[in-house]
C-alpha cells in the first residue's frame, strides 16, 4: 500500500523532524510512504473570515494538485469521526482489502482545510475534540499509522 501525507508549511523543529524520520523508517517495512509539503500562506493576526477563507482556498489549491485521482483521501478534521487505534487499524486493513492501494492523508494548515479539499475527502478522521498544532499532528498521524500496521500483524507494540 502507498501512503501519502499532504501537509501545509515546512517542518521547522528538529525534534519533530527526528520523530518523522523515525516513524518513516519504521513504516518503510509496510509500503511506500511519501510526505508532501505545500507552501503555507502568511495569516495576519487579525484576519477576517473572508481573508481566512481565501488563505484556506489558496492552500487548498496546492493540496489538490498533489491528490491523485485514484487516491482514497482521509482529511484530518477535529469534527471528523473518532476511532480508537484498533478501529483505525481495521479501517486501513479494510481499505486494503477493498483494493484502495493509495491512501492520502491531508493535514490542514494553522487555520484548517478549505472547502474544496473537504469536498474531495472520502473520510474525515478526528484524533479528538482537542486542537493539535498541524506540525505535531504529522507525528501523531505517522505513529498511529505505524501502530495500525503493528495491530494488523498482531505484533506486541500496541499493548
Ligand atoms: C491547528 S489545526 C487547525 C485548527 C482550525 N481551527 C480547524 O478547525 O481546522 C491544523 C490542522 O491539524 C489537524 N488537526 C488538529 N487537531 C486535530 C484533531 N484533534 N483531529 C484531527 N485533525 C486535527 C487538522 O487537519 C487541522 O486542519
Amino acid at each position: 500500500m502507498k501512503i501519502t501525507v499532504i501537509t501545509v508549511g515546512k517542518l521547522k523543529e528538529k525534534y519533530l523532524k527526528d520523530a518523522i524520520a523515525e516513524y518513516s523508517k519504521r513504516l518503510s517495512k509496510y509500503g511506500k510512504l511519501e510526505i508532501l509539503e505545500v507552501a503555507d500562506e502568511k495569516t495576519p493576526d487579525m484576519a477576517s473570515e473572508t481573508v481566512e477563507r481565501q488563505i484556506r482556498q489558496k492552500e487548498g489549491e496546492r493540496i489538490l494538485r498533489y491528490i491523485k485521482d485514484d487516491a482514497y483521501v482521509l482529511t484530518l478534521e477535529i469534527g471528523g469521526k473518532m476511532l480508537d487505534s484498533v478501529e483505525f487499524a481495521k479501517k486501513i486493513e479494510t481499505l486494503g482489502v477493498q483494493g484502495k492501494s493509495h491512501l492520502t492523508f491531508v493535514i490542514g494548515g494553522s487555520i484548517g482545510l478549505g472547502e474544496e479539499v473537504l469536498k474531495r475527502s472520502d473520510y474525515a478522521l478526528s484524533f479528538s475534540k482537542m486542537t493539535f498544532p498541524h506540525q505535531l499532528m504529522r507525528v501523531i498521524l505517522l505513529e498511529q499509522i505505524y501502530r495500525g500496521y503493528r495491530i494488523i500483524e498482531g505484533a506486541p507494540y500496541h499493548k
